[in-house]
């Protein structure tokens, strides 16, 4: 039996609109994210199991892990004995914290390993990313890379292998949010507008340039300082109850930077002590979440998705 692990992330981390994404890892040592397990079956299995599965369509058809394990089957390792694949969906739909990708990783990620196939990782980052694209209105890699390699990742389609690894201040703490509600990430895609004007778009690219270099630097407050969404958030904020409100009364508290986690509704903070950290978590956990929400104070998840147990 193969299972694997896969953290959630956020997408964008602010300055970088499906070009940057980091991996969370909560400080209490709880797992933020998706599990797949594979096991050998008689003939083909599919079970969806965990604290949101309910959430999910119950056709396994309808299921990207269950579609995954289709495609493997079909393209990848058509030898493949039959499975039982167990998704334990422990992220929220529709979340900002890269629910499916996480879903699509492990999934792979324990087939890859089930087989001994051996995939790349390039390989094995496309065939996530065409998965993800199915379902989040666009093909981008900044869930999916950061869950699978960990850390943060500058990553996109043109970038060798994919994804490179930025440095960041192993000081920070991150402050991840969920309200409790689902935001659509087709849905929060369709109102971003269709082109950028020049400005807009070289303003972009020197702020995701700068900031890359500074890490690279450890220039960490600098960086800090040009940490801001100017594509994504004037157009999502509006769809995410609560968000102007925590971006007005954190940076008292200690966020040194306030923005929406990929898609949304999820917000993180960053902060540069646990006391801050403690500050924004109890704020937002008062103000912004409700019964169904979460708040986690985190560190990026260095290791990415691994595997739990091997039988
Ligand atoms: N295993 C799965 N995990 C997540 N979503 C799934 C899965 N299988 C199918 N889906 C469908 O994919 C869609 C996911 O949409 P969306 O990308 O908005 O959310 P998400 O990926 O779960 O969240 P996030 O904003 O964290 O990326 C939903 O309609 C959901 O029903
Ligand atoms: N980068 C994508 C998804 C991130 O989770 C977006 O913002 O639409």
């Amino acid at each position: 039996m193969i299972e694997v692990y896969a953290p959630a992330s956020i997408g964008n981390f602010a300055v970088g609109f499906d070009a940057l994404g980091a991996a969370l890892a909560p400080i209490d040592g709880s797992l933020l994210g998706d599990v797949a397990v594979v096991s050998a079956a008689p003939s083909d299995e599919f079970v969806c199991s965990g604290e949101y599965a309910h959430k999910l369509p119950s056709d396994p058809s309808e299921n990207l892990a269950y579609q995954c394990l289709v495609h493997f089957r079909a393209h990848v390792a058509p030898e493949m004995s039959s499975v039982k694949l167990e998704l334990k969906k422990n992220l929220p739909i529709g979340s900002g914290l890269g629910s499916s990708a996480c879903s699509v990783v492990a999934t792979f990620a324990a087939l890859d390993k089930f087989a001994d196939t051996n995939l790349s990782q390039v390989e094995l980052i496309e065939l996530m990313a065409d998965f993800e694209a199915i379902v989040s209105g666009g093909r981008h890699y900044d869930n999916i890379t950061p869950c699978y390699l960990g850390g943060l990742q500058l990553t996109g389609d043109l970038i060798p292998d994919k994804s490179i690894a930025l440095p960041v201040d192993e000081n920070w703490y991150y402050v991840a949010a969920f309200p409790g509600f689902s935001l659509n990430t087709a849905k929060a895609r369709s109102v971003l507008p269709k082109e950028l004007s020049m400005h807009a778009g070289v303003e972009f690219a020197q702020r995701l340039s700068a900031f890359s270099s500074l890490l690279l630097t450890q220039r960490f407050d600098d960086a800090l300082s040009i940490m801001q969404d100017d594509i994504a958030e004037p157009y999502r904020a509006p769809l995410i109850t609560g968000f102007s409100e925590a971006k007005a009364n954190l940076p008292a508290l200690g966020a040194e930077v306030v923005s929406i986690s990929g898609a949304g509704p999820t917000l993180f903070t960053v902060c540069k002590t646990l006391e801050a950290a403690k500050q924004c978590a109890s704020w937002l956990e008062n103000n912004y979440i409700n019964e169904q929400g979460f708040c986690h104070i985190c560190k990026l998840d260095n290791d990415g998705t691994r595997q739990l147990t091997v039988l």
